[in-house]
């Protein structure tokens, strides 16, 4: 079934609701309480230069639009599966990719490294929902054309990590694009610790951001590069009504910078 059969326009209506970038920096509220699907945005948080945390910005109809979505890709034409790193560890978590296949440490248009077919094509509706994001932590102007080189964003890969309890995500840079455009994280599930760093080292100083379900995440500009990770999820946080019965899903929107 093609993921573009599943969604309806709810999903590519730029989104009323979400707020813009007009607030200055505040604290990020470190509550560890039970994440509901449908959160009322409070606003973005600027949790460094370019990057900011939009709590609650999916509701819980669209958080569940992405599940079945998310679902339909890892049925195939490939399967999601835990990635085995060149020095032979296997990553706890499991992944599944659109438009772009990722793997250690390149993207590719077929599965190598799992069962060689072409990943399934980047939905149009997709690249909308990107660009509403980045709106939406951005505002329309200003930042959001500076950090996407004053084109429009064209997101051409997702990368789609299921978290069970006990998955992690070790401190990284998402580095194997070769455009600078923002990388637009959205979570769907289960509530996690977000460690954000800085560009230089994996190490300290970092910033800890719980990400609950329906949170979006933007990091640009001066922070694209930035180390990040998943050093722990909350088993059990979740709302069913997003219609996942455990763990947490990840989607990170990338623009590749790659031709063809
Ligand atoms: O799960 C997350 O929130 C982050 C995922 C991530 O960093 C990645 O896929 O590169
Ligand atoms: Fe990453």
């Amino acid at each position: 079934m093609s993921g573009e059969a599943l969604f309806p326009e709810s999903l590519l209506r730029r989104s009323g609701g979400s707020a813009e970038a007009s607030g200055g920096e505040r604290a990020e509220a470190s509550g560890t309480g039970k994440a509901t699907g449908d959160r009322a945005s409070d606003g973005p948080v600027v949790i460094a230069p370019g990057a900011v945390h939009l709590p609650g910005w999916l509701s819980a109809g669209r958080q569940r639009e992405l599940v079945a979505a998310c679902r339909a890709w890892a049925r195939g034409p490939v399967p999601l599966r835990h990635t085995v790193l060149p020095g032979g560890g296997v990553m706890s978590v499991s992944t599944v990719c659109v438009g772009w296949h990722w793997l250690p440490y390149r993207y590719s248009r077929t599965a190598d490294d799992v069962n060689g077919a072409r990943v399934a094509a980047f939905p149009g509706w997709l690249v909308e929902l990107g660009r509403t994001a980045l709106e939406a932590a951005y505002g329309p102007g200003g930042q959001l054309h500076e950090y996407t080189g004053g084109r429009e964003y064209t997101p051409d890969t997702a990368l789609i990590n299921f978290y069970d309890g006990a998955a992690r995500m070790g401190m990284h840079q998402d580095k194997e694009e070769r455009s600078g455009a923002p990388v637009v994280s959205l979570s769907i599930g289960d509530s996690c610790v977000f460690r954000f760093g800085g560009t230089r080292t994996r190490g300290r100083p970092y910033t800890d951001v719980e990400l609950a379900s329906g949170d979006l995440f933007v990091f640009g500009g001066p922070s694209r590069f930035a180390y990040h990770g998943v050093p722990k999820v909350y088993p059990g946080t979740a709302d069913p009504a997003v219609g996942m019965s455990g763990g947490r899903l990840n989607i990170t929107l990338r623009e590749t910078g790659l031709p063809g």
